[in-house]
């Protein structure tokens, strides 16, 4: 799988490397195609498959996309994270066709655009839960756009929105050129802010600056195909998960639902904010015990069967007692997990234990302790073990199977 990529050696027989897939979203006209054809003119784009989905009866996307020819596929008459799925399987099966029986030489990446209210989630579980696409796409990164200016009021007033933010690897600001009052830019301060919370772990870019290129916005999976060790620090981040709890005390963690602040233009305060995008966290575990196979599969069971939907994102790596120099590197995105992958070795000299999680109304303390119960502390009867194993609720998690 992914780790025999990152072992590969050139003109070495065996499977083909996956190909890397990344999704691009952001909220309506928040400059996806603007955006889109700036990057298609870079060389780095050739052999680039992009598929863009349009709602409506009438595709009309693509008319604006400057490229024409091969590289770009239309996806129209629905959502893709609703109703045609089936449509983005045969799409990407069809790539792969005529890429296997050489109609196609070269396939280096397919970039998924969506529709401006899509959740991203369900589009990453068609690769992510396909037998077969998952085999031979990976999933590269989820790149976000985000309106300078109407961003901060759109994140307030749509859950699509903090969703597509929520799960980014890379955050773009877009229109940061109309920025020209002092107010403006005062709510884009409030926007970044925002932003930490919901994802502090999302590199962060500007559109109008150079720095939007593809080696910027690609290659944020764990696999650099330039390098045989996982970067594993990048790709978790987890200092910038570090620095955002410290920055938000935890009396700020809940939220007050009998209260409504209906207007939030002129409130600064974390209360004040918004109180359904406090319902989204981001969080990091980490420990210095070896936790069983055993354990992290329950763990991962309990929390994905139970608690699923919540899972935003979930990445980690995790030092297994069985097998303590090879580490196992988890990714979810909602209820489904890639399969486990195991490295061959440790990437640096940091062989703990870590995972991020950016979750909904699911919180921190709930997940921690329920990994302490699993990890830490798996004697048998300590009393958080066998708090979660006596919960009725919890137990129905252990039936279905980690993938
Ligand atoms: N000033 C400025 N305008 C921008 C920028 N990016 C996009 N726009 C403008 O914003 C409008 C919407 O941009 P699009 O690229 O069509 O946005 P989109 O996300 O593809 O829109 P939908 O497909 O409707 O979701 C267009 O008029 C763009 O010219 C930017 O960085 N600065």
């Amino acid at each position: 799988m992914v780790s025999q990529e990152a072992r590969r050696e050139p003109g070495r027989k065996g499977p083909k490397p996956p190909i890397p897939l990344s999704v691009l979203t952001g909220f309506l006209g928040s400059g996806k195609t603007t955006l889109l054809n700036r990057i298609l003119k870079d060389p780095a784009m050739a052999d680039t498959a992009v598929i863009i989905n349009e709602f409506g009866e009438i595709g009309l996307d693509h008319l604006f996309v400057d490229q024409t020819g091969d590289g770009i596929i239309e996806l129209s008459s629905g959502c893709l994270c609703c109703t045609i799925r089936g449509d983005l399987v045969t799409t990407l099966e069809n790539l792969l066709r005529h890429l296997d029986n050489g109609r196609k030489d070269r396939l280096t990446r397919v970039l998924i655009e969506t529709t401006g209210l899509a959740d991203p989630a369900p589009i990453l579980h068609t690769v992510m839960l396909h037998p077969y696409l998952v085999m031979r796409y990976r999933l590269d990164s989820v790149i976000t756009l985000v309106d300078a200016v109407n961003g901060f009021s759109t994140l307030l007033e749509h859950e699509e929105a903090r969703k597509q933010a929520a799960v980014a690897d890379r955050i773009v600001f877009t229109k940061t050129d109309l920025l020209q009052t002092p107010a403006a830019r005062a709510e884009f301060e409030k926007l970044k802010h925002r932003l930490g919370t919901l994802n502090p772990g999302a590199l962060r870019l500007d559109a109008q600056s150079d720095e939007v290129q593809p080696s910027k916005l690609f290659d944020a999976g764990l696999y650099d195909p330039n390098s045989k060790i996982p970067d594993v620090a990048t790709w978790l981040n987890e200092e910038a998960y570090a620095a955002n709890t410290q920055g938000h005390a935890p009396s700020h963690g809940h939220h007050h639902d009998g209260h409504h602040h209906g207007h939030h233009h002129d409130h600064d305060h974390d209360h004040d904010v918004n109180r359904h995008s406090e319902a989204i966290r981001a969080f990091t575990l980490a420990t210095d015990r070896p936790v069983s196979t055993s354990a992290l599969e329950m763990f991962l069971d309990l929390l994905r069967s139970a608690h699923g939907p919540k899972l935003l994102r979930v990445k980690g790596i995790v030092h297994l007692a069985e097998d303590p120099d090879r580490p196992v590197v988890i990714h979810g995105v909602q209820h489904v997990f890639h399969p486990p992958t195991t490295l061959e070795d440790w990437p640096d000299d940091d062989r703990r234990t870590r995972m991020v999680f950016i979750t909904k109304d699911l919180p921190e303390g709930f997940v921690r302790k329920m990994f302490e119960a699993f990890s830490g502390a798996l004697l048998p009867d300590t009393p958080d073990a066998k708090s979660m194993t006596d919960n009725p609720l919890a137990i129905s998690g252990f039936t279905s199977p980690v993938r």
